[in-house]
């Protein structure tokens, strides 16, 4: 190999933070170069956030549409969803972000490199091409951005069972039969509602006596009713013994829950069962570059590794697994690189996150169940979502609800939560009042037009309990 090319900035894989970071400097001058091994762009636009919200999308229009033919407001035959069409509406919107990924690299002078990296010392990258060939690269700054990949734990049979995940769920093009979803996480809950409104038959099995493990209780019930008036079926507290049979043809999945033996046959799994950081083939502790005890790259509150100069980012340093983590951790390096002041770092950020299911789930700060572990005394106003009188306009007014906790010693904003339609638009604006450290007052003051979702927010701060 010839002397190695020389950089500022080289990020391996080119999920959120490290494409950020190189297309940003870039911009400025500087030489990047990112390296992809397979999807351009990171996981988001090709097989994660975009996609799938894609695919949920297909099945809400299929719901919406056997909903308002039942009520006999839409004149039309039985509708039957064509899940190839379902899958190239997807394909394409994912082909229109691959092409805007090449533009920006195009524009902002970034280099993309496709082919595998690893870490051959400190600050140099060996890199295995796509079309063959080798190449060294060093810089003085590396960004590690591989992402992480699901989870298939050891219960006995499940590899051998070859079960789907997110990956190749979004690329069927046939209704399952009857989906048997191991997980009632993130991913197994917005899948499940997506796969039983296509039609199929759709079983979701979790360890946990709740689905949705790390929200308050009435949440997690509520979206469990949700989904089983929609035909979903829980079997939680389980233990799942042995997998047998193959996914995409028969499955069937042996255990206990609460006490009682269960066999359940399915058409098809999928493991919905957490993430893994990809994080064992880039050379990482082979440059001195220390991972925590789950696998992730440890990290301090700037996202340095333990090597100056080479920082980790996203899933992989066990950044909140959302895509705007990722670009917050696009912030952080940006800040540091520029020894931007004051510095931006990852200590005690916000972590909004919004579960697309229908209606949606949209969350900041405290939970109930963590404000009383915690002793954080606070306020809690609870509206129904008939409150938000919007939702009423799209038949979505008889589930879900909001609540917001607020500080019993002054008036800032702890919490807010609510399942409704559209609910996750709502969440930047109580955010900002949470970061601004505002008053709920001036949540329940604001002139809000009607009749938007937004709008609910003001009764709903309006109804936080004066402190006695
Ligand atoms: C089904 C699903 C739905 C989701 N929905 C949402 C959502 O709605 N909203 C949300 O905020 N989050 C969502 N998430 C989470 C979100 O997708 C992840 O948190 C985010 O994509 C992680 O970004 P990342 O940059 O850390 O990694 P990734 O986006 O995974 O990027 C890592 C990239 O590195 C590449 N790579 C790895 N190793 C190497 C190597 N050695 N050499 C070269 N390339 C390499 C990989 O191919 C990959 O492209 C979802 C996740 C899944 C699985
Ligand atoms: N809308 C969004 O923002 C969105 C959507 C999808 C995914 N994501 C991200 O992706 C991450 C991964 O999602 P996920 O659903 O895979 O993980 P998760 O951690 O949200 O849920 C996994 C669930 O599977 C259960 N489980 C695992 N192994 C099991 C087993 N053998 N038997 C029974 N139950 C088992 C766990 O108890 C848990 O409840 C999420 O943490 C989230 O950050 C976000």
């Amino acid at each position: 190999m010839s002397t190695p090319d020389h950089y500022d900035t080289i990020s391996i894989g080119s999920g959120e933070a490290g494409k950020y970071v190189c297309w940003n400097r870039a911009s400025a001058g500087k030489k990047t170069a990112v390296i992809e091994h397979k999807w351009l762009g990171g996981s988001c636009p090709n097989v994660a956030c975009l996609p799938s919200k894609n695919v949920l999308y297909s099945a809400d229009l299929v719901h919406d549409s056997h909903k308002y033919a039942a009520t006999g407001l839409l004149k039309v035959g039985h509708a039957v969803v064509d899940m190839g069409l379902v899958r190239e509406r997807k394909r394409g919107m994912v082909k229109g972000l691959i092409d805007m990924h090449e533009g920006v690299f195009k524009s902002s002078g970034a280099e993309l490199i496709l082919g595998h990296g690893k870490l051959v010392g400190e600050k140099a990258v060996h890199i295995d091409l796509k079309d063959g060939g080798q190449k060294l690269m060093t810089a003085d700054n590396i960004i590690i951005c591989t992402g992480s990949r699901a989870l298939i734990d050891d219960t006995p049979g499940i590899k051998d069972s070859d079960p789907l995940t997110h990956v190749e769920m979004l690329e069927l093009d046939a209704v399952p039969e009857h989906l048997v979803i191991l997980g009632g996480g993130y991913i197994g809950i917005e899948f499940a509602q997506a796969y039983a409104r296509f039609g199929s038959k759709v079983t979701v099995i979790d360890r946990n006596a709740t689905i949705l493990k790390k929200e308050d209780q009435d949440i997690s019930a509520a979206i469990k009713d949700i989904l089983e008036e929609e035909g979903v079926v829980f079997i939680t507290s389980a233990h799942v013994s042995k997998v047998s049979g193959t996914s995409g043809d028969n499955v069937c999945l042996t255990g206990i829950a609460d006490g009682a033996p269960f066999d359940i046959q399915g058409s098809h799994l999928l493991v919905a069962g957490g993430r893994k950081p990809n994080t064992e083939d880039s050379g990482l502790e082979e440059a001195g570059i220390e991972l925590t005890s789950s696998g992730h790259v440890k990290v301090n509150e700037y996202l340095e590794t333990s090597v100056s100069g080479v920082f980790a980012v996203g899933d992989c340093a066990n950044s909140p697994h959302f895509t705007h983590m990722g670009f917050d951790d696009f912030r952080i390096v940006r800040d540091f690189l520029n020894n931007a002041q004051p510095l931006r770092s990852s200590k005690d950020r916000q972590v909004p996150y919004t579960l697309y299911t229908s209606p949606e789930l949209a969350h900041v700060g405290l939970h109930e169940h963590e404000a009383q572990k915690l002793g954080v005394k606070y306020r809690l106003a609870k509206l129904p979502m008939a409150a938000f009188l919007r939702s009423r306009t799209m038949d979505a007014a008889s589930k879900g609800f909001a609540k917001a906790l607020v500080s019993a010693t002054d008036d800032t904003i702890l919490g807010f939560t609510a399942l409704g339609p559209r609910a996750g638009e709502m969440l930047p604006v109580v955010q900002l009042a949470m970061s601004a450290g505002l008053p709920y007052i001036s949540l329940s003051g604001l002139i809000v037009t009607h009749p938007t979702m937004c709008e609910g927010l003001v009764s709903l701060f309006g109804a936080v309990p004066a402190t006695s």
